[in-house]
């Protein structure tokens, strides 16, 4: 399998050249050059194994430049007892035709985890093979950066230089990635939002001569890797939900999946697993306040926003203007043609629009896609009627997806919302919804009362380059 940019500009790479690689040279992203598609039997084949296996058979689709046991060796490392429940992902029923697919049983409490802690297996084996370093520039809203820091904290010759937001984060976000005192973990508060992070972590990485000078890398959904491990749990909570219909109703037994949505990398996983052939009738994406996408796939026009028109709202992490990997979508959209989706890419740096409103009926009738919008309001009746008619508590981001869900759902089919993160990540909206805040275990309530170490910085791409240059390993 090879690998190609959206713009064109990139050699065919290989999965491993991906990983390292990150963003493509042409500042474009990287995308298969062809989505492999799985069949039915394939899919039901894969009913039984466990979650390590299952990520086997979907990553190997795509990583096909290592031995396959190797492969199984990194998965099995990946999705291990870092996981609190023993079936990596457990699926929550909310009422009758409704669950959460619970992607928040890492380290971090987030979905991040479910492919940070595979990149933090997968980034070392390929380095090691080819005797490499890596820094690794990455952006956060939130969650990005907690995942990337404990999935590489203890890595040799991985450096980590997390951009994050200043006063953008949940308090809780904030100690558990700035306590963190390992010499090879940078947090840099930018006085910016997640996008100006993000155009930082992307000038960098299109700089090939800096790139290549500081060994630059990223664990953003930029990097592919990060969307086809993310695939994974797509395949899995669809085998889990269609285990009681009978055996010859299921090959195209359709679920939907509601997917809180930020910088575009969840949902596109969703899509690339209803491309391989996943039964996935509906992807329902949802926004916060911050509805640029919910725009876009109402109108077919896309209009990012500027940094003073980003909101900060209460789920913080979806708090972005300009979702990175709106570009892979689009991509498709355009015929998976490079010409047209570089001119595309010109035409909307050069005005800040892009009018794509002749293809929109296409976004639901050829991808399934369709979107809405949730606000503080809706969060906090969603977070309190969740919690009345289920006991379960769910965090804000969640609490969007089953907002914009109940305008979807069908009868007779079962509506998946992904739970992004958990709800002790979030305490304030929670209390103000039922009353008292989720209980902390203890090794997460110690982290409320160390000592933050942070590097302070504007949104100066030479500040950046500096340090980074100064203390890259
Ligand atoms: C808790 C949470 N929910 C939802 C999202 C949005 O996901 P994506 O950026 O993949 O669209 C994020 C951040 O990305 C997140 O941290
Ligand atoms: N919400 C994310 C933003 C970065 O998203 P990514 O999927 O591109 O890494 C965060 O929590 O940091």
């Amino acid at each position: 399998m090879q690998y190609v940019s959206t713009r064109g500009g990139m050699e065919p790479s290989n999965f491993s050249d991906v990983l390292l690689e990150g963003l493509a040279p042409d500042g474009g992203l990287v995308v298969p050059e062809a989505i492999p598609s799985v069949e039915p039997e394939t899919i039901e084949s894969w009913r039984d194994l466990s979650y390590a296996e299952l990520a086997t058979e979907v990553i190997g689709l795509y990583w096909t430049d290592i031995p396959r046991d190797d492969l199984a060796e990194l998965c099995r490392a990946a999705y291990g007892e870092q996981f609190k429940a023993d079936m990596v992902v457990p699926l929550t029923p909310i009422d009758q035709m409704t669950a959460l697919v619970d992607l928040s049983q890492g380290p971090t409490l987030a979905f991040k985890d479910m492919a940070m802690q595979f990149l933090g297996e997968a980034l070392p084996y390929v380095l090691k093979k080819r005797g490499e370093t890596l820094n690794i520039l990455g952006a956060t809203s939130g969650d990005t950066g907690s995942a990337a820091e404990y999935a590489f904290r203890s890595k040799p010759n991985i450096g980590v230089f997390m951009l994050s937001p200043k006063g953008r984060m949940s308090r809780f976000q904030r100690a558990q990635m700035y306590t963190l005192t390992d010499d090879n973990v940078h947090n840099i508060v930018v006085e910016g939002v997640f996008d100006d992070a993000q155009q930082l972590v992307k000038d960098l990485n299109g700089d090939l001569e800096f790139k290549a000078a500081n060994s630059l890398g990223t664990v953003n959904s930029i990097n592919l890797g990060r969307l086809i491990a993310q695939s994974v749990y797509y395949f899995w909570a669809w085998l889990r939900v269609t285990t009681g219909i009978p055996a010859e109703q299921r090959a195209d037994f359709g679920v939907s999946f509601a997917v809180p949505s930020g910088n575009f990398g969840n949902i596109f996983s969703g899509q690339l697993a209803r491309q391989m052939g996943l039964p996935i009738d509906t992807l329902v994406l949802a926004t916060n306040e911050n509805n640029v996408l919910d725009e876009f796939f109402r109108s077919g026009e896309y209009e990012p926003r500027s940094a003073d028109n980003t909101l900060a709202t209460s789920s913080p992490s979806m708090d972005i203007s300009k979702a990175s990997n709106l570009e892979r979508f689009i991509y498709l959209v355009l015929g998976q043609d490079q010409t047209k989706l570089a001119d595309a890419w010109q035409q909307l740096d050069a005005t800040g629009t892009l009018d794509l409103s002749e293809h929109q009926p296409r976004f639901q009738q050829e991808f399934g896609m369709v979107s809405g919008t949730s606000t503080h309001e809706d969060r906090v009746s969603t977070i309190r009627a969740v919690y009345e008619k289920a006991q379960v508590v769910i965090d804000p981001h969640t609490a969007d997806g089953v907002t914009v869900a109940r305008g979807f759902q069908k009868p007779e089919q079962p509506m998946l919302v992904l739970e992004t993160a958990k709800p002790e990540k979030f305490g304030d909206i929670v209390n103000e919804a039922l009353g008292f805040e989720p209980e902390l275990l203890p090794e997460f309530a110690r982290l409320l009362e160390l000592e933050q170490h942070t590097i302070d910085m504007g949104v100066d791409a030479e500040a950046l380059r500096e340090y980074i240059a100064l203390h890259h390993v």
